[in-house]
């Protein structure tokens, strides 16, 4: 019979990365005891005599702790062993071949760095696929292949739904990104989890390899948790929505949240006063030096692409980053996204190293992040009149990237995926000023920060962050329009410029407005 491997916390073994006095089968013993679920032994460097021999004692371990060991392309010791299987790469023994001196009681895994190769093994009856790199790690290189977590889910989404091969990532996985990577991971339509995470050096390395598991071992815990927990029946009725809608906009004095916003050089100065007027505090910190302190004192971080820097850049790897390690909400407006090679290629790395909680953007840019081109852009604007059909097309993203998307535009459409709104408020001398769009980021990545900070959750270890962003965005983009609404009849307007002072005026009135009557929203 073939084993039954549990992949969840998959350990592949590196002697030469051990710390300095930690003994292989020391640190082996430790990381069982802290959770490893399935061993990969990998050598490189020995001839077949001593890899036999460490072999042995590798699984004498295991077997004491009734764990599985896999050996890492050498078919003719996984058989002197007699252990659980191997693993194979794509230059090693062909499957079939691996298959035939094996027999069919023993597991094989099998290297897959794209979609082709994760199919043909699927046909060719491997046990599991070791998916990867995800990303770019000291351990081995992997510079030609990393696919981030967007490629792995690609390839999960690419597998046969009800074949039972099961599947683990491998590359540059750590205790402080491994949620980011099962949720950007995670195959929603055809809720085809992850089996488990494969590891090197962040057991290997660390000199206390049974704590290091243990970290791995209680996030792939908690985020099937929170998988697998049926939600809090949402909240969508109208009133109820536009209740919690104010209660957020209220909070925003009391709460006076540190928004932290990589902003852009056009629009920085608004998108600053808009945070005071809100009730919030603005610190536009954008160098890489500032986001390890500075993270986990904000209540919500927005990156916005407008004017992109190679500096800023790194500011926004880190900053992304920190905010999902220390589970902020993190909002991402990727202006122009489409509109050159540069900006897409940006977009997509920023979006390979972290998971947004909100992506805005305009028809243009949520259709290049879709990867449509019903809807194009003129420099950072969207030409023509939209989608024909945008409640699929946000939610659609918004189930791929599992975050809230918002596309805005004459109407506004928020989706989580399962809640899709329409928003119909706002005034037109919003489209004659500059950077209206990247102020509504400013005042959504407030209102995430109030409801991060003020709802509670069972299952927070498992998420990125907490709280309901898909009203928290509903709740920004109706403060920015509403605002703008009472600015435009304001006597002391007379035009964009005079608009815009208003405009920032009345976000600091808010609280003295009846939301609810003026506010023209639908949720389907
Ligand atoms: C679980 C897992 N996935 C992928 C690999 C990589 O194997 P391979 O492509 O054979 O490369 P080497 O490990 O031989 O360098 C793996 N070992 N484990
Ligand atoms: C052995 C291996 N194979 C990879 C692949 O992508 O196929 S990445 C990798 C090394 C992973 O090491 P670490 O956990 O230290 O980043």
């Amino acid at each position: 019979m073939r084993s039954e491997i549990d992949y969840s916390v998959y350990l592949v073994t590196a002697r030469d990365l051990l710390p300095v006095g930690k003994h292989y089968l020391e640190s082996l013993e430790e990381s069982l005891q802290g959770g490893v679920t399935v061993v990969q032994l990998r050598e490189k460097t020995i001839d077949t005599g001593e890899f036999i021999q460490i072999a042995q004692s590798t699984k004498a371990i295991c077997d004491k702790y009734n764990t599985p060991l896999l050996i890492n392309d050498r078919i003719d010791v996984a058989l002197a062993i007699d252990c659980a299987g191997v693993h194979v790469g794509q230059s090693d023994a062909p499957l079939a071949v691996a298959r035939r001196l094996l027999g069919p009681n023993k597991v094989i895994g099998v290297s897959a760095g794209n979609i082709d190769q994760a199919i043909a093994a699927q046909k060719g009856g491997a046990d599991y696929l070791g998916i990867g790199a995800i990303y770019g790690t000291q351990t081995k290189d992997v510079s030609n292949k990393i696919m981030g977590p967007a490629g792995a889910r690609a390839v999960l989404a690419a597998l046969d739904p009800h074949s039972p091969i099961k599947t683990v990532v491998i590359g540059g996985i750590k205790s402080d990104n491994v949620l980011r990577v099962l949720h950007g991971v995670h195959f929603r339509d055809t809720k085809r989890y992850l089996d488990g995470v494969a590891v090197v050096s962040d057991i290997v390395s660390s000199p206390r390899p049974r704590k290091a598991t243990e970290n791995l071992a209680r996030l792939v815990q908690a985020f099937r948790n929170n998988e697998n927990t049926k939600p809090e029946p949402a909240i969508n009725d109208i009133d109820s929505v536009l209740n919690k809608v104010s209660e957020i906009i209220n909070a925003i004095p009391d709460q006076s949240p540190l928004i932290q916003q990589m902003a852009n050089i056009v629009t920085a100065n608004d998108q600053a006063n808009a945070t005071l007027a809100l009730g919030a505090s603005p610190v536009m910190a954008a160098v890489v030096g500032d986001q390890k302190d500075l993270n986990p004192h904000i209540g919500a971080l927005l990156i916005n692409m407008g004017t992109v820097s190679d500096e800023q850049k790194r500011a926004m790897l880190a900053g992304g980053r920190y905010s999902n390690i220390n589970k902020k909400p993190l909002i991402f407006d990727p202006v122009a996204v489409g509109a050159t090679s540069f900006r897409r290629e940006t977009g997509k790395e920023l979006l390979s190293h972290w998971h947004p909680t909100v992506i805005k953007g305009n028809a243009a840019e949520i259709g290049a992040l879709s990867g449509l081109n019903e809807v194009t852009t003129k420099g950072v604007d969207s030409v023509g009149p939209g989608f024909k059909d945008p409640y699929l097309v946000v939610r659609s993203l918004a189930n791929r990237e599992r975050c809230v998307v918002v596309m805005t535009g004459k109407d506004d459409y928020i989706s989580d995926g399962e809640r899709t709104a329409k928003i119909s408020n706002g005034h037109q001398l919003l489209g004659q000023i500059t950077g209206s769009g990247c102020v509504t980021g400013t005042a959504i990545a407030t209102c995430c920060a109030v409801a991060s900070m003020t709802e509670g959750d069972m299952n927070k270890d498992g998420k990125l962050t907490t709280g309901d962003h898909f009203i928290a965005s509903i709740a920004g983009v109706l403060a920015l329009e509403i605002s703008a609404e009472i600015a435009s009849t304001r006597n002391d307007v007379r035009g964009p410029n005079t608009f815009r002072s208003a405009w920032i005026d009345e976000m600091s009135n808010l609280d003295k407005i009846d939301l609810s009557k003026m506010s023209r929203v639908i949720v389907a």
